[in-house]
This record gives structure tokens, C-alpha cells and sequence, in this order.
């Protein structure tokens, strides 16, 4: 199975608009195309672009992250391409810049959407001519960098503002990759939870909690505008607040939200055959070995093994 596969440890998930994905992940990887990566927050696109790099020839290269949108638009540029010391007050020694640091890796570049036309002129000629100008630098530097950008935006749409670049837009999107909201892949939520539960399990050093039918049906009509991410922060809370309890959670132990989420008749995912599989598809992996069982599962020996005895596969 591909979620437990070692070149993508924590991608987990088997729905089909998924898979897909991951499919066209693995062929562009291989190229030293540039890609983007579209969807809402919290879907995982960091994840799917350290997935390309790790699938890539530069996999043993830095993998460089910077969320575009995280730092002020006049930093951006000194900190993408650096600067000379001297060049402006304040720049007291050479700094070299996010692209050289990620040369001979991935440079991953999260909103993109958030670039200032000054910074997407910049990085339109440094992905035409391999070369890059430092603030305060005479010369060009040449670097090779493999570009990844990522947005949840609708870039287009930007285009169409005058607030993106056309030509930086079609230069990015050579190969574009989609990753598709949550509850576009319901059937992932039992794999996801139980991973995730057993992630804050060991964290916290409290039992693993599980969910009943209702609450799991309820997680399954829900529509998750934070995606994954939202799912994990869940399993964290469920863990805190109620990871004593012992047995499977109700309803009433989710948040507000989930009180609006109303379960379709007759809904319902079976968590515990979900999470029983895939600890039995990752002992088949590993060949019997626990301890690579655990790897393969992201989770703790310790926690495989207290599995392994409630689901009475020991
Ligand atoms: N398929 C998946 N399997 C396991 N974990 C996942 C999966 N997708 C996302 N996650 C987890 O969800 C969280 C959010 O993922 P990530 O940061 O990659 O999303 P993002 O789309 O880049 O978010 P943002 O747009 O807010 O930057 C991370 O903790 C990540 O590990």
C-alpha cells in the first residue's frame, strides 16, 4: 500500500482523488520541472512538496521552506535573494539568501500568491537565467534550485487583479498539482484519526482514544475548512481532554461544530476495523519486525505494542 511506504512516511491516505495526486507527484518528481501546488489550507501541500523532493535527484540536497506570507513584503526580497553587507542600514555582514541556502535541494515557496510584483520580477529572472542578484551585489550569482511554490489561492484570479504576474503564473504552473480538501476523501478520516490519535497519545503519554460510530459519523458529515491540520489539532484536544476515558468517545465529546454536522442515515466508518488494518498492513510490511512497524506507522514502539494487545494481534 503507498501511505506507508518509506519515501512518504506521513502521507498518509488511500482515497482515489489522493492517490491520484501522489501518482503525478512521483512522475514530476523525477524531472526538475517546476511545480505548483494548489489547494486550501491545512491539505497538505508542504507535505506533498517535501514528497517531491524526497523523489527527486537533489533528494539528498536541503529542502528550504519559506512562508511567503509570514514575512514582511520590504524582508522578503533581502531574505530570498541576500544582500552584501553594507548594501542597506542594518546589513552589518553578507547574508546569502534562502535561494542559495536551498541550492542543490528544493526551495519551497508557501503563498506565493503573497509576493510583492517587485519580488515576482525577481524570481521570475532567476527562474528564466539561474541567476540571482543580491542586494548590494555587482555581479550575478548563478544557483541551482529546484522552485516549488504553493498556494490557496486562486492565482488566476490574482492574474486577472494585476496583482500577479501573468508571465511568472504561466512559467509556474508547467505542472500543476491539485491536493484535494478533506471531505473530498472522507474515507481517509478513520486512517488519519487513528494516526493522529496515536501521535498525541505518545505525546501526552496518555492511552490512545478512539471514537463511537456516532462521533465517527459525525467527524464524516463534517465539512473541515481546516482540512488535516484541523483533524490533527482534534486528536490532540480529544487526547487532553478526554484521553482517560478508556472507552470509545461519544458525540458529545467532540466541539460545537460537530453538533451542526448531521450524520446522512445510516453513515458510518468503521474506525476500529480501519486502524486494526492498517497496523496488520504495516506488520506485513515490515515482515513481523515491531520496531519498523512503528516507523512505518509514525507512531511509538511502546504504542504498537498496546495496540497490538487491544486489537489482540499480539
Ligand atoms: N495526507 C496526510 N497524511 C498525514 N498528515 C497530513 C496529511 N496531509 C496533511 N497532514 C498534516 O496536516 C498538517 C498540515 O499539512 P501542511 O502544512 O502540509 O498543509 P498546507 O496545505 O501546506 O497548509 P497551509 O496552506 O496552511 O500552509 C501537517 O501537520 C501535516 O503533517
Amino acid at each position: 500500500m503507498t501511505d506507508l511506504r518509506l519515501d512518504a512516511p506521513f502521507l498518509l491516505g488511500r482515497a482515489a482523488a489522493l492517490q491520484q495526486v501522489l501518482r503525478a507527484a512521483r512522475l514530476v518528481a523525477a524531472t526538475d520541472v517546476t511545480v505548483l501546488i494548489q489547494g486550501e489550507s491545512g491539505t497538505g501541500k508542504e507535505l506533498l512538496a517535501r514528497f517531491v523532493h524526497a523523489g527527486s535527484a537533489q533528494a539528498a540536497g536541503p529542502f528550504v521552506a519559506i512562508n511567503c506570507a509570514a514575512i514582511p513584503d520590504q524582508l522578503l526580497e533581502s531574505e530570498l535573494f541576500g544582500y552584501r553587507r553594507g548594501a542597506f542600514t542594518g546589513a552589518t555582514q553578507d547574508y546569502a539568501g534562502r535561494i542559495r541556502a536551498a541550492a542543490g535541494g528544493t526551495l519551497f515557496l508557501d503563498e506565493i500568491g503573497e509576493l510583492s510584483l517587485m519580488a515576482q520580477a525577481k524570481l521570475l529572472r532567476f527562474l528564466e537565467s539561474g541567476e540571482i542578484h543580491p542586494v548590494g551585489e555587482a555581479r550575478p550569482v548563478t544557483v541551482r534550485t529546484r522552485l516549488i511554490a504553493a498556494t490557496h489561492r486562486n492565482l488566476l484570479q490574482l492574474v486577472r487583479e494585476q496583482r500577479f504576474r501573468a508571465d511568472l503564473y504561466y512559467r509556474l504552473q508547467v505542472v500543476p498539482l491539485e491536493m484535494p480538501p478533506l471531505r473530498e476523501r472522507l474515507e481517509d478520516i478513520p486512517l488519519l484519526f487513528a494516526h493522529y490519535a496515536a501521535e498525541a497519545a505518545a505525546r501526552y503519554g496518555r492511552p490512545c482514544v478512539s471514537l463511537d460510530r456516532r462521533a465517527l459519523a459525525r467527524l464524516t458529515a463534517y465539512a473541515w475548512p481546516g482540512n488535516v491540520r484541523e483533524l490533527k489539532n482534534l486528536c490532540e484536544r480529544l487526547t487532553v481532554l478526554h484521553g482517560e476515558a478508556g472507552v470509545p468517545l461519544g458525540p458529545e465529546c467532540l466541539p460545537a461544530e460537530f453538533a451542526e454536522a448531521v450524520p446522512a442515515a445510516g453513515e458510518s466508518l468503521g474506525l476500529f476495523a480501519a486502524e486494526r488494518r492498517l497496523i496488520e498492513e504495516a506488520l506485513q510490511q515490515a515482515r513481523g519486525n515491531r520496531s519498523q512497524a512503528a516507523r512505518l506507522l509514525g507512531i511509538s514502539r511502546d504504542t504498537l505494542l498496546y495496540r497490538l494487545k487491544k486489537y489482540a494481534l499480539a
